[in-house]
């Protein structure tokens, strides 16, 4: 059967990354019988100018029909002076809420080949292989009340709320402890329970879940000392879990420990296996529209559609391994480049894997 895939280009470096992971798209269906239908819709900033909405409703219709969504990214100095609501990142946090992303799974792992690009030492980071999975609908980003005001002192004043309900909980524990138990049987919650009432309730759910996980083994940890860990050593996560604001920052910080944020893909699943694909990485506005974007974050996030949604497990290895082959021949764009490689350009490197999948 025919899978629609919906592209959502988006903002900033975007379209650039996107247009590599479709002609990724291109030649797995012309060489390898992938059976699909592209169809493209705006979002982001790129909506905002067009329709005066970052997620019109006949792109948020077009992502409801779509099996799959590949996102690029949004956001950029031009809309930043809009209020939060009309912003583009609230456009993305729309989207995932609409189609009801609640797992964002983000995978850190180090391509040998770029042991010297890792922000640490070979010998701390070689053979990293992470995953993070952060809940993704819930939290201080959707949590209410928020707000801005003045106080009766004339002081300026905003608030955001962190909430979690049990249900969400449980949904996203679930998620993590399944993973957990398909990759090496170890699961950190991440969390701020020493402070925070939500953390509390959030570890009381998971400690309830592990009962039903006794393959699995659960540790926890505060979010300050995780992000003190990645750093020192890494290779003591397996899988982590944790909410959306933790997981947000842990895994662009998780991101460096592979080489770069444009190595980190990532996949937002709902609870029947639709997914939302895209990099981890932002508009980056500082080297839009010059060539020298990564695009092997998003392809990399092909390659997880190809495996989670399109069921073309054999496929996805096909897209990972000719990223392993490009990284072999040398080929490396800026954010990953050192003495001994070439710079390539963002559509170099995307016309590299191609090569590898005819
Ligand atoms: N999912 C999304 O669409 C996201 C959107 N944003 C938005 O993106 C805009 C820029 O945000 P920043 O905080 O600067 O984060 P960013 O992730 O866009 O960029 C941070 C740094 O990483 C570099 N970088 C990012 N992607 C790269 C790639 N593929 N190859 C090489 N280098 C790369 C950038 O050049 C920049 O120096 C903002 O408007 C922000 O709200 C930020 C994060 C996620
Ligand atoms: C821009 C935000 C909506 C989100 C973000 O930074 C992310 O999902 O990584
Ligand atoms: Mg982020």
């Amino acid at each position: 059967m025919t899978s629609r895939i919906l592209v959502m280009p988006g903002d900033g470096v975007g379209p650039e990354i996107c247009r590599e992971a479709v002609r990724v798209l291109d030649v797995l269906a012309a060489d390898h019988g992938l059976d699909i239908e592209l169809d493209e819709a705006l979002v982001g900033g790129a909506a905002i100018d067009v329709e005066g909405d970052p997620l019109p409703e006949s792109s948020l219709a077009a992502a409801r029909e779509a099996d799959a969504v590949l996102f690029g990214a949004i956001g950029g100095p031009a809309w930043d002076n809009l209020e939060r609501a009309k912003r583009p990142e609230s456009g993305l946090l729309r989207l995932r809420s609409e189609l009801g992303l609640f797992a964002n799974l983000r995978p850190a792992i180090l391509y040998p080949q770029l042991a010297h690009a890792s922000a640490l030492k070979p010998d701390v980071v070689s053979g990293l292989d992470i995953m993070i999975v952060r809940e993704l609908t819930g939290g201080i980003y959707f949590g209410k009340p928020a707000g801005t005001g003045r106080t009766e002192a004339g002081l300026r004043e905003a608030w955001n709320t962190m909430r979690y309900d049990e249900a969400e909980i449980e949904r996203i524990g679930r998620t993590a402890f399944e993973i957990a138990r398909a990759r090496g049987h170890r699961l950190c919650s991440v969390d701020k329970a020493n402070v925070l009432d939500v953390s509390q309730l959030w570890r009381d759910v998971m400690n309830e879940l592990a009962g039903e996980y006794d393959d699995v083994e659960l540790t926890h940890m505060y979010v300050d000392n995780a992000a003190m860990q990645l750093v020192r050593a890494p290779k003591q996560f397996d899988t982590v879990v944790t909410t959306n604001l933790f997981g947000d920052i842990l895994s662009d910080a998780a991101a460096m420990l592979t080489g770069s944020i444009g190595m980190l893909p990532s996949a937002s699943m709902d609870a029947n296996g639709k997914g939302l694909y895209e990099p981890v990485h932002g508009s980056a506005p500082d080297i839009a529209g010059q060539g020298l974007a990564n695009p092997l974050a998003v392809i990399l996030s092909v390659a997880m559609m190809l495996r989670y949604t399109l069921d073309r497990g054999d496929l996805a290895d096909k897209v990972e391994a000719a990223v392993g082959y490009a990284l072999d021949r040398g080929l490396r764009t800026r954010d990953i480049m050192d003495d001994e490689t070439q710079i390539a350009s963002t559509q170099e490197m995307g016309g590299a894997i191609v090569d590898m999948l005819r």
